[in-house]
């Protein structure tokens, strides 16, 4: 397993060993022990997939308490995953990261509590799976909106129109909206 520092220290890029043979493939998707040897250490309480059609965008997302650490992957197409630092204390505070995981690369994110985070798909369909760090807690459910000015997210996007987004992701609070709150609880 290798692991690949991003441009947010505590967000880590995990490359897999891949073992390939006639049969196809084998790798350990988690590993409490190794994990923790690299820095994550994590106690997942939740496993979520979705699948999505091209142009889909999910996100941001975030729970305002009851935070969620997510160890996210791609089985099937391609996605570009963001994670934005929301930790109004942190040095990375409202900076973002941006990484292409597929089902070819195998790589994974480790997108730990107190970030939000989406992804678009860039293939036909993609199906994502992810653990969780706590439960899903619908009352703490929070969404930016995914272009925000003040976070200027690079989603290589030109038809933004014609995107796939959920009634609830189109019309997510500002990141400013969303900052007002978070200074209320960190
Ligand atoms: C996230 C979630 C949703 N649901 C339900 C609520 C709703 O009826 C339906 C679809 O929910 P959503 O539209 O919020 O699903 P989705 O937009 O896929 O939400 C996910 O987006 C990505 C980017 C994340 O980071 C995740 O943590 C999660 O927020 O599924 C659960 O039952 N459990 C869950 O853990």
């Amino acid at each position: 397993m290798k692991i690949i520092e991003t441009q947010i220290p505590d967000v880590k890029l995990i490359e897999p060993t891949v073992f390939s043979d006639e049969r196809g493939f084998f790798m350990e998707t988690w590993n409490e022990q190794s994990f923790r040897e690299v820095g994550i250490n994590a106690y997942f309480v939740q496993d979520n997939h979705s699948r999505s059609a091209k142009k889909t965008l999910r996100g941001l997302h975030y729970q305002i308490t009851n935070p969620q650490g997510k160890l996210v992957r791609v089985t099937q197409g391609e996605v570009f995953d963001v994670a934005v630092d929301l930790r109004p204390k942190s040095p990375t505070f409202g900076q973002w990261v941006g990484e292409h995981l597929s089902e070819d690369n195998h790589r994974m994110l480790w997108i730990p509590s107190g970030f939000g985070h989406g992804f678009l798909v860039t293939s036909e369909t993609a199906d994502f799976q992810y653990k969780c760090t706590d439960f899903y807690s619908p009352e703490n459910d929070r969404s930016i909106h995914w272009n925000d000015p003040g976070l200027k997210i690079d989603w290589g996007v030109t038809d933004a129109d014609n995107l796939l987004i959920s009634e609830k992701d189109r019309t997510a609070q500002s990141f400013e909206q969303a900052l007002a709150e978070l200074k209320e609880y960190y």
